[in-house]
């Protein structure tokens, strides 16, 4: 069984028909991409597989539950976690604190308002247990020395690596990365592909992405999926698509 089952889904804004009759299964462990010209509609994609659009038509399902129209907080606590492409930091928060701010999906963290304020023992002792997860995230990806950093105060590749890592710990098993080469160096682009296998592999996660650096999209992507016009246009072995002329013609524009 695929960990992501997506049939026939769809969504019409008035009269635009932003997504039509998408279909995707994506296997545990698989790093997937979702590639397409500007408008395509892969955002909108991510937006219904996170529960911020309901779809109009379609199910989706995770690990063989439907998660049709569920809220964005329910489906991340049934294992969905994001990235955004314009990065969307707690800018004012400490780096710390943005991923405290993921770990609180979590019932190992809860405590209640009261407990908060009468710093009960409770309150402490999930504190500590949220401070040491944090940090040990943050080594993962080498971020420990600028815990206490405000989060806006980091450069732009760290600040993709800390909306990665605040991600992670709300402790999802797919993992959806929109555009996360955006606005990067070659440089930061090279670091940040690294940083995405070492995700996979350490953490066992699934990864989809967004992408239209074709460097990146040919170099981690397994397999794709191409939409034009809200459609697919081609899906497969990542060397198959790219290679396919009705994919050079509509978007690699060749
Ligand atoms: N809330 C909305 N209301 C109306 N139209 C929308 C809404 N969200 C998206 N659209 C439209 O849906 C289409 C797909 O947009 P989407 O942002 O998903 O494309 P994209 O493939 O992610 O593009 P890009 O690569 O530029 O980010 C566009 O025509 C967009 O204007």
């Amino acid at each position: 069984m695929a960990m992501l089952e997506v049939k026939n889904l769809g969504i019409s804004f008035g009269g635009l028909r932003a997504v039509d009759d998408f279909n995707l299964s994506i296997e545990q462990g698989q790093l997937y991409g979702l590639i397409g010209p500007n408008g395509a509609g892969k955002t909108t994609i991510f937006n219904m597989l996170t529960g911020v659009y309901k779809p109009t038509d379609g199910k989706i399902f995770l690990d063989g539950e439907d998660i049709t129209g569920k809220s964005t907080i329910e489906i991340n606590k049934e294992g969905i976690a994001r990235t955004f492409q314009n990065i969307r930091l707690f800018s004012d928060l400490s780096v710390l604190d943005n991923v405290k701010a993921g770990l609180h999906n979590q019932k190992e963290y809860e405590y209640s308002t009261l407990t908060g304020i009468l710093r009960l023992p409770r309150y402490h002792q999930a504190e500590k247990a949220m401070n040491e997860k944090a940090m040990e995230l943050l080594k993962v990806f080498e971020l420990d020395g600028e815990a206490d950093y405000k989060a806006s105060n980091l450069p732009y590749g760290k600040q993709r690596k800390l909306e990665i890592a605040r991600a992670l710990a709300t402790n999802p098993k797919l993992l959806l990365l929109d555009e996360p080469a955006a606005g990067m160096n070659p440089n930061e682009t090279k670091e940040l592909m690294e940083t995405i296998h070492f995700v996979r592999d350490n953490f066992h996660m699934t990864i989809l992405l967004i992408e239209h650096d074709m460097k990146l999209v040919s170099g981690i992507c397994e397999k794709l999926t191409v939409l034009n016009f809200g459609q697919v246009l081609a899906c497969g072995e990542t060397s198959d698509v790219l290679r396919n002329p009705e994919v050079v013609k509509a978007y690699l524009g060749e």
